[in-house]
């Protein structure tokens, strides 16, 4: 059953010269707890999908569904991960991950409890009290998970959450994020450039074409491939072989890199 849709969405910027036609009839559903990724050429379109998804930007034509119904904002949580955290240097790392429940009253004990274990969850119980400025960037991130899942959202628009990270903490943090995502049962949608991660977080992937933005393919990865924690995924024959068709659609219609 599918649980959020896009039906034949396009959308233009416009600017008071001209215009940039970002998407262009752009369809897909997915499933409650399914985690899909977005990977193409920059300026495809890919944050821009999720700015349409979030209800940030309004799409010039096309509809967003949920549950088959045309979406009622109120009815759907978003929580974004984006490649900046964004935490406020002034407050400690339990206030940074209270924020949204304080701005919303519902900064209960409970709450605060809860924050707590999900600090403990992804290993920063001993830096509850301390600073962002005194975190590493993979901690940061850790806080800005934290932060996303305590609202408990029902969709998680992760946009290149990784990409700023160094190479071990990004395979480190790619594994917590995954696994909490999946004991949480999150519905999530990645965007990344790298195809690996889109891989082995990923159920599905879809390849995206630039200039208009458009869905080139859909990629289902293996079941054998999807049961492993992303880090082990990568041993697998099956992540290799999809690796390298994503690799191929990605470059089939790429003339702006040439090797
Ligand atoms: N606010 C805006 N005003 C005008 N044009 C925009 C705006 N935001 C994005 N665009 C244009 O829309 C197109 C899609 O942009 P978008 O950021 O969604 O692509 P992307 O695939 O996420 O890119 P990247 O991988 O570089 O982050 C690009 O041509 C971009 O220049």
């Amino acid at each position: 059953m599918s649980f959020l849709t896009l039906e034949n969405v396009s959308h233009h910027y416009f600017s008071k010269k001209d215009f940039t036609k970002a998407l262009d009839d752009i369809s897909f559903s997915v499933k409650e707890g399914e985690f899909i990724a977005l990977v193409g050429p920059s300026g495809c379109g890919k944050s821009t999908i999720l700015s349409i998804v979030a209800g940030i930007v309004q799409q010039t034509s096309g509809n967003v569904l949920l549950n088959s119904e045309p979406i009622r904002r109120s009815e759907l949580s978003i929580g974004y991960m984006l490649q900046q955290d964004y935490l406020f240097p002034w407050k400690t790392i339990l206030d940074n991950v209270l924020l949204g429940p304080k701005i919303r009253n519902t900064a209960t004990e409970e709450v605060k409890d809860k924050a707590i274990e999900l600090l403990h969850e992804v290993g920063l119980s001993n830096v509850t009290n301390a600073y962002p400025d005194s975190l590493s960037g993979g901690m940061r991130q850790r806080v800005a998970l934290v932060r996303t899942l305590i609202t408990d959202p029902k969709v998680l628009l992760l946009d290149e959450p990784f990409s700023a990270l160094d190479y071990q903490t990004k395979l480190k943090l790619e594994d917590l994020v995954y696994k909490l995502l999946k004991n949480y049962h999150k519905t999530a949608i990645l965007v990344t450039h790298d195809i690996g991660e889109a891989i082995s977080m990923s159920d599905r992937i879809f390849v995206m074409n630039a200039n208009p933005g458009t869905i080139a393919k859909t990629f289902d990865v293996p079941i054998e491939v999807r049961d492993e924690m992303p880090f082990t995924s990568r041993r697998h024959p099956k992540y290799q072989n999809l690796f390298d068709k994503v690799w191929e659609e990605l470059n089939k219609n790429d003339t702006t890199t040439p090797i």
